[in-house]
């Protein structure tokens, strides 16, 4: 199964400009892959769609024999006649029931399958290395997720559904037809090959206005995901227009491409329904003259026009599946994409097991050298040694590399060459859930999940009692404004934590930081977007969370990082100065320049965080 993915990505990558074409065998194998563990369900519907099939199909023969036998026959037999006529009805309701639980057996084995899918591939996508996340944007990992899912649920509620069902009626049409006349039978054969032919001309020219929908589809889907988390920013600069503009050309784009399949769909249906009507006129011709010649009976002419009737419609049936079996496809081969690619970052098979409990946090950046892909290194040969304990500042002007170190520590990459170590064990050796673990990230902007304050502070984990993120709170100063709130710890945060200031989002996330008691803690400006007022007061909360762990605190503003053990002013991926602050003021050199630009930003800055905060609607509740 692999194998054929990897065959499928290497075609694709053989020939970039062609649009992805669809694989059908390796969709049909990876499917066939999930199908399995439902065979059972799968060999049910199989049953039952032979047994609805045969019931519908000798409703036609029944007249027949009713006509023939009974009606043109001139028998005066009611008793036989009433009987055909329960036959009809009783087939009618067969075909009922078994249409009804083959629609229900295959629902239930399609759903559990899709719905395994999207877990399988929600989870995989988490697992994924942050590189992965530079190259893909997230609005396509969207339409993974929800649309290609959806077209796998459509190909087996539709296409597998038709081409079971509809493939064996017009086995057994056919069959039926050979039957009744074997001459009658084989012009209607005849026309097979027109069938192939028109199908085959309409095939390529629906597959690309069906690649073409998806693939504006899926641009669309970016467009709004990228606009919703950038809102922000649209709002701040007026760029409502702008993208409105844009969403426009993109949607005018899709609404097109869906113009164009559905006339194909039209035309494609409507010259088989041209087809299907001259084939009755030449069979009502042919027939009529031998019923006329009283070489054909009345009953097989009328039981042959209805099958032809039934004939057509599963050809027109499968064929109008082609887009929905080529959508599916291509969504197979496009989820199967995501859920074959390894990330970069892996345990190793034996990995080193540190007792979580017993690591002290000294931590040793051994002459790393690391660039995102092929872009010029950010460290070359990068030194840096910090004691258990130590609470370390990172200063830098834009772009230093002040942020990737951090990336590196936390394993969201690999270095290229050197090494980091925490208490003298790699972090390569160590499980990513374990150095997770040992260190606690707080970010610029922290992640607030939509769900109750006590569920965000614990992540969820049931296994963290009340009792704990309560004390956690209570640690750094946010239980009071958690109580002032109308549910106190069970307060409902919208997405993202947006009800919040930055002030009460940042706390909240310190007091996460405690919950989880990480040995090492790093907070990647996490003070930046607080005004000075607010800054204070995390910053006692800063205190408390850092004592007695490694603390690496990187900070744009020097008041921050003032009180640090030892401050490192990173310029270009390499350390120009370290020390005290007053050791660096006194060395007149790059920090000195640092700070005093940022005493004259100080002020400026104050002033605009201010107005800021005072938009917040909870301001209130932090000072
Ligand atoms: N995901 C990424 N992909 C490619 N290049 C990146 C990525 N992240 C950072 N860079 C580049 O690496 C260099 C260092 O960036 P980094 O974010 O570490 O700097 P920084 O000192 O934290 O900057 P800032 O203070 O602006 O946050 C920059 O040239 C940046 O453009």
């Amino acid at each position: 199964m692999r194998q054929d993915i990897n065959n499928w990505q290497s075609d694709r990558n053989a020939d970039p400009g062609k649009k992805p074409k669809p694989q059908y065998r390796s969709a049909f194998r990876i499917l066939g892959s999930y199908v399995r563990p439902h065979r059972l369900a799968f060999a049910l519907v199989i049953v039952c769609t032979v047994i609805a099939i045969g019931a519908e199909l000798f409703q036609p023969y029944l007249v027949k024999v009713a006509i023939d036998d009974n009606l043109m026959g001139g028998s005066q037999d009611y008793g036989g006649l009433l009987a055909i006529c329960f036959i009809y009805f009783g087939l009618s309701l067969t075909g009922l029931l078994f249409t009804y639980l083959q629609n229900n057996l295959l629902q239930y084995a399609g759903q559990s399958i899709v719905a395994g899918i999207r877990k399988q591939l929600f989870e995989h996508i988490t697992k994924l290395s942050m590189s992965y996340f530079d190259k893909t944007p997230s609005g396509s990992l969207i339409t993974h997720v929800s649309s290609d899912t959806e077209a796998v649920n459509q190909f087996f509620n539709q296409v597998l559904l038709t081409l079971l069902r509809d493939g064996l009626t017009l086995l057994a049409i056919l069959g039926m037809m050979f039957h009744l006349d074997p001459v009658l039978g084989l012009y209607c054969l005849v026309l097979l090959p027109v069938i192939a032919v028109i199908s085959v001309a309409f095939r390529s020219f629906m597959r690309n206005t069906y690649q073409m929908a998806r693939t504006r589809l899926s641009r669309l889907v970016s467009f709004v995901a990228e606009n919703l988390s950038g809102m922000h920013l649209i709002q701040a600069f007026h760029q409502q227009k702008a993208q409105a503009e844009q969403f426009k050309e993109r949607n005018e784009a899709y609404y097109k491409a869906n113009i164009r399949e559905i006339r194909t769909m039209v035309l494609f249906n409507r010259s088989f329904d041209l087809l299907s009507n001259l084939t009755i006129a030449f069979v009502t011709w042919i027939g009529g003259k031998a019923v006329l010649g009283q070489t054909l009976e009345f009953g097989v002419l009328y039981a042959f026009i209805t099958y032809i009737r039934q004939f057509f419609q599963p050809i027109n049936a499968i064929t109008q599946q082609w887009n929905t079996l080529q959508s599916a496809t291509v969504a197979v081969n496009r989820i199967w994409s995501v859920l074959d690619t390894r990330p970069d970052i892996e345990d190793r098979p034996q990995p080193v097991q540190i007792h979580w409990e017993s690591v002290e946090g000294r931590i040793d950046f051994n002459r790393i050298t690391f660039g995102y892909g092929s872009e010029s290194p950010v460290f070359r040969g990068l030194d840096l040694h910090i004691r258990a304990g130590e609470t370390i500042g990172i200063v830098g002007t834009t772009g230093a590399g002040k942020s990737s170190l951090i990336s590196l520590l936390c394993r969201f990459y690999d270095v290229q060459e050197g090494s980091i170590l925490i208490d003298g064990h790699d972090i390569r050796d160590l499980p990513q859930a374990r150095l997770h673990r040992i260190v606690g990230l707080v970010q610029q902007e922290p992640f607030l999940y939509a769900g109750s304050i006590i569920d965000n502070v614990r992540m969820f984990d049931e296994t963290i009692s009340r009792d704990a993120v309560v004390r956690a709170c209570e640690f750094v100063g946010a239980d009071r404004l958690i109580r002032r709130m109308k549910d106190g710890y069970d307060t409902k945060l919208s997405e993202r934590g947006s009800g919040l200031s930055a002030g009460e989002r940042q706390l909240l996330s310190f007091a996460r930081i405690i919950v989880f008691r990480p040995k090492v803690l790093v907070l990647d400006e996490a003070t930046a977007n607080l005004d000075s007022q607010t800054e204070q007061l995390i910053q006692r909360a800063l205190q408390v969370v850092s004592e007695g762990r490694t603390t690496i605190a990187i900070a744009h503003r020097l008041s921050t990082v003032m009180q640090a053990d030892r401050i490192i002013v990173l310029r270009h991926g390499e350390i120009v100065e370290e020390g005290t602050h007053r050791e660096l003021l006194e060395r007149k050199g790059f920090y000195e320049q640092l700070y005093r630009h940022s005493q004259g930003e100080a002020k400026e800055e104050e002033v605009r965080m201010q107005r800021k905060n005072a938009s917040m609607p909870f301001k209130e509740n932090v000072v």
